[in-house]
């Protein structure tokens, strides 16, 4: 074959990963492997500058937009970013800039990456009026009204100005261990926005942090300095570094800080500080020549696949986990790695006995990334490992995805054809029983304070507790029956338990844990019925007219809440004392009378955790400083409210000594 063709067979492998990535969030390989495949095009290209074509993924940004949405140019392209894969990638960039500035030092500043998807906020007279992704770099997808329901985008700014305010819409680690079916926190979080229908978006609890903003301003630094203000969310870990030297300590700082983030990256984006020097830069076709993304290598290990089991979710889901020969990665011995669904083992070939290639790239819970057999062989830290299946003594079988629910036996079924998820579809079934007792106690439903997967487990398996109703039904005669449980864990369990009657409408009605109810639609129920009488005696239409509500999230509801089983539940939980309406639990009186106002990010407390805390104790919750505002609570990089604060005199106070007035 000639060169010529090497190079449009290439192409054409990546524009189809492209497509699987961009267009159908459903990508095939992992981005390492893909980022491979770029960086063997890019080498090929520059032996054969010749060769290059316009529309080589060299030389253009991301993927076509979805046809479903309305097509919006954009008004300045959103570009890629070019990569380093070493230090000495980073160290020719540098030398690059330094000799297009004819500089000496450069002063940088470092940013994490986030691991989501781009976007872009266009606000007119201060009103959030148009929300884009990149799609091409061009023209991307109109996804306003999906946009709208991330809290962390302000609707309207404190100043009626126009802006253009860009960042990466992501999704939290832990939001994305509740939800089923998707491959990691990114695809999720792309799928979430892409909904025709934005009451799913919702549920799904999207955030955003912002680090562009097309305005005046003399540095980088200062127009984060700027949108914080006006209110938008950034990353409070960003750091100005001087020289070349100061920006490898931080990519080495956050190489482990990173894994203790509730939120993936996949590297660290280093973007030169002086908005001058950026435009005497410029871009290329592709990217800004005054920014550079360093990824970090993914950690890779080789081991055994020993079975593969099947996990039932809460909903059902069967989730296949690959259960491993233990091994070391980066120092924590590994002994399970997550297959994603039935289609993903077929995909991979993965078979029982393989030996697997795993690896953990910005994500917790490591993941098998291919086979032996599929790869003729891996050379890993200097080490070749050559195929191993086709031998007698390794022969390995292929693994065959069960129709049964391996814990209850019924078949198991799809919610739509297309459904990479299979699902027991037994609301009996003890597994998910068990997922749905360890929802409902969980810290964003009941909170019940102690009471943990194995104490869920203990108290299911002796016969005590079945639903959520059957919790406030336990006494200490049972409780003290049971293994490693003194005097002291009963009476705490019971006390905490006394107090999740308290929690209110919203977090019961999240914690039942009915289809499509999460957090926010469970919220949104609370406000508008304020009882649960009320909601039940709802219409389905009149369900669907709630804000926040739409027309799938009000039949499922409504078909959930008409049955027997669900308000057996919901009147015995009534009988046991438990609130089920939305008058917040008073945990005391200790801020009655006292107004706040919330800047800045807390320590360990999100916004409406902090407003919630606030509220249970009788205070209320402000969003701008006046004379009558008692104190300002304050945060990590705080907004102008601060800067007032100081004028009017308002104390201010941090979080810790909130804790102290509790
Ligand atoms: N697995 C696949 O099949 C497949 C296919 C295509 C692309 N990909 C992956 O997609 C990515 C490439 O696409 P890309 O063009 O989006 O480039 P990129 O993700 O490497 O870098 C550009 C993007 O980084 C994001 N970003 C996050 N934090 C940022 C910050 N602090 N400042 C600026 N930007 C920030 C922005 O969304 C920006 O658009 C790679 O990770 C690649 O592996 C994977
Ligand atoms: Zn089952």
């Amino acid at each position: 074959m000639s060169i010529q063709q090497d190079i449009a067979k290439l192409r054409q492998e990546i524009q189809r990963h492209e497509r699987l990535y961009y267009v159908a969030d459903a990508p095939e390989i992992s981005d390492q492997e893909y980022d491979k495949l770029l960086q063997e095009l890019q080498a090929m290209e520059t032996a054969h500058p010749e060769l290059v074509t316009p529309d080589s993924p060299t030389q253009r940004v991301g993927g076509a937009p979805l046809e479903k949405f309305a097509s919006v140019a954009h008004q300045q392209p959103l570009y890629s970013l070019d990569n380093a894969f070493s230090l000495a990638d980073l160290a020719e960039f540098d030398t690059r800039a330094r000799k297009g500035l004819a500089a000496a030092e450069i002063e940088y500043i470092c940013e994490l990456k986030i691991d989501g998807l781009a976007v872009s906020l266009i606000y007119e007279q201060g009103l959030f009026t148009l929300g884009a992704t990149r799609g091409d770099g061009k023209k991307g997808e109109n996804v306003t009204e999906n946009l709208k329901t991330v809290r962390a985008i302000p609707l309207r700014l404190p100043e009626a100005r126009d802006i253009v305010v860009r960042g990466e819409i992501y999704m939290k680690r832990s939001d994305f261990q509740k939800l089923e079916g998707f491959a990691n926190p990114r695809n999720a979080a792309a799928g979430s926005l892409r909904q025709l229908d934005p009451k799913i978006t919702a549920a799904r609890r999207l955030d955003m942090f912002c680090y562009s903003v097309l305005a005046e301003h003399q540095t980088q630094e200062e127009g984060y300095q700027l949108i914080q203000k006006l209110g938008f969310k950034l990353n409070p870990h960003r750091r100005i570094c001087r020289g070349l030297a100061a920006v490898e300590k931080y990519i080495q700082e956050w190489e482990t800080r990173r894994r203790e983030l509730d939120y993936d990256t996949d590297g660290i984006v280093i973007k030169i500080n002086s908005i001058a020097a950026q435009q005497k830069l410029g871009f290329t076709t592709k990217a800004p020549r005054w920014a550079i993304a360093y990824k970090y290598a993914p950690e890779q290990a080789v081991t055994r696949l020993e079975a593969i089991d099947i996990q039932v979710g809460r909903t059902g889901a069967l989730t296949p986990v690959a259960r491993l020969t233990p091994v070391e990665l980066n120092g924590v011995i590994v002994s399970n790695a997550t297959l994603h669904n039935a289609d993903e083992i077929q995909r991979k070939d993965v078979r029982i006995g393989d030996q697997v290639l795993i690896q953990r790239a910005g994500e917790v819970i490591p993941e098998v990334v291919s086979v032996a057999a599929a790869a003729k062989q891996w050379s890993l830290n200097g080490a070749v490992i050559e195929r191993s299946r086709d031998t007698e003594a390794t022969r390995s079988k292929p693994f065959i995805f069960p129709k049964k629910c391996p814990v209850c036996g019924a078949v198991a079924v799809k919610d739509a054809e297309d459904d990479a998820v299979w699902r027991c579809p037994n609301a009996e079934c003890p597994a998910r029983i068990k997922g749905a007792l360890k929802h409902f106690v969980s810290k964003d439903a009941a909170d019940i304070e102690g009471c943990g997967e194995q104490i869920v487990e203990q108290l299911n398996k002796a016969g005590l507790v079945h639903n959520p109703a059957d919790l406030y039904d336990l006494k200490y005669a049972d409780l003290i029956q049971l293994e490693r449980m003194g005097e002291k864990s009963v009476s705490n369990l019971l006390s905490a338990i006394e107090k999740s009657k308290q929690v209110g409408l919203a977090r019961i009605l999240f914690g039942l844990g009915i289809r499509h109810v999460g957090q926010y639609v469970a919220e949104k129920l609370a406000d508008k019925y304020q009882a649960v009488e009320n909601l039940l005696a709802a219409a389905e239409d009149e369900l669907a007219n709630t804000d926040g509500v739409g027309e799938v999230v009000a039949r499922s509801l409504c078909a959930a809440l008409q049955t027997p089983e669900l308000r057996k539940i919901i009147s015995r939980l009534q009988e046991s004392g438990v609130v089920l309406s939305d008058k917040r639990a008073r945990l005391s009186n200790a801020l009655a009378g006292k107004t706040f106002v919330l800047t800045g990010t807390l320590p360990t407390l999100s916004r409406s955790e902090a407003e919630e805390l606030i509220k249970s104790h009788g205070g209320s919750v402000s969003s701008s400083v006046s004379k009558k505002t008692s104190y300002v609570l304050l945060g990590g990089s705080p907004g102008s409210k601060a800067d007032k604060a100081k004028k009017l005199g308002v104390p201010l106070i941090d979080e810790k000594s909130l804790r102290e007035m509790l």
